[in-house]
């Protein structure tokens, strides 16, 4: 485990190293977007939780990985104000919405720390695990080199059945109904 602070937002992130990165091979990745709820209070409203647990298995199983636990909570809104949109999402908003009304755009998130942190720990390439094509490009124009995107679908259930509707028809993540492995 390496930490790093980022200066500019004196936000402290966490990179978990699996086995040798360096080299030419892309190395196996997961950028994930904290979520206290899902990742650590078990919500199922999310999909992070699984995301995150099957990310770091998938990397265990290869033996080779990295996975950046990013402190940009609530899509980079902060905790207390994903609270206020859980909220108004029970009132009937959607994801984006409950953003939108908080006077947020969809998604805040800024992944400029992530290049520093992966040459810092000697990875120049990464087969990323997200189903966020918006994600790919962010990184991209980050300066990070993306070889490859591996789809990382688990945890539907009924409880995050409409946020995944959502995230699929207004923020373009690629999700196949068939591909995911419920979650009860
Ligand atoms: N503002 C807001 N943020 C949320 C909500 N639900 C989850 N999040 C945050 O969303 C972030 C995860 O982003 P997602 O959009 O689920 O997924 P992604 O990281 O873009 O894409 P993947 O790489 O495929 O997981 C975490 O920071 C969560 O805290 C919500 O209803 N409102
Ligand atoms: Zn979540």
């Amino acid at each position: 485990m390496v930490g790093f602070e980022d200066t500019v937002t004196g936000k402290e992130h966490v990179a978990l190293v699996c086995g040798d990165v360096s080299g030419d091979a892309p190395v196996l990745a997961r950028m994930h977007s904290e979520c206290l709820t899902g990742d650590s209070l078990f919500s199922l409203r999310c999909d992070c939780g699984f995301q995150l647990q099957e990310a770091l298995r998938r990397i265990s199983e290869e033996g080779r990985g990295v996975l950046l636990y990013l402190r940009q909570e609530g899509r980079g809104i902060g905790l207390l104000n994903k609270i206020k949109a859980y909220h108004l999402q029970d009132q009937g908003a959607d994801t984006v919405e409950a953003n939108e009304q908080l006077g947020f755009a969809a998604d805040m998130r800024d992944y400029s720390l992530c290049l520093p942190m992966l040459k810092h720990l000697g990875i120049q390439s990464v087969r990323l695990m997200t189903n966020n094509p918006r994600k790919v490009k962010a990184l991209e124009a980050a300066g990070v080199t993306v070889a490859e995107r591996v789809p990382l679908q688990v945890g539907k259930n009924r409880h995050n059945e409409g946020y995944l509707q959502t995230k699929m028809g207004k923020l373009g993540h690629m999700m196949q109904d068939e591909h995911f492995r419920d979650q009860e």
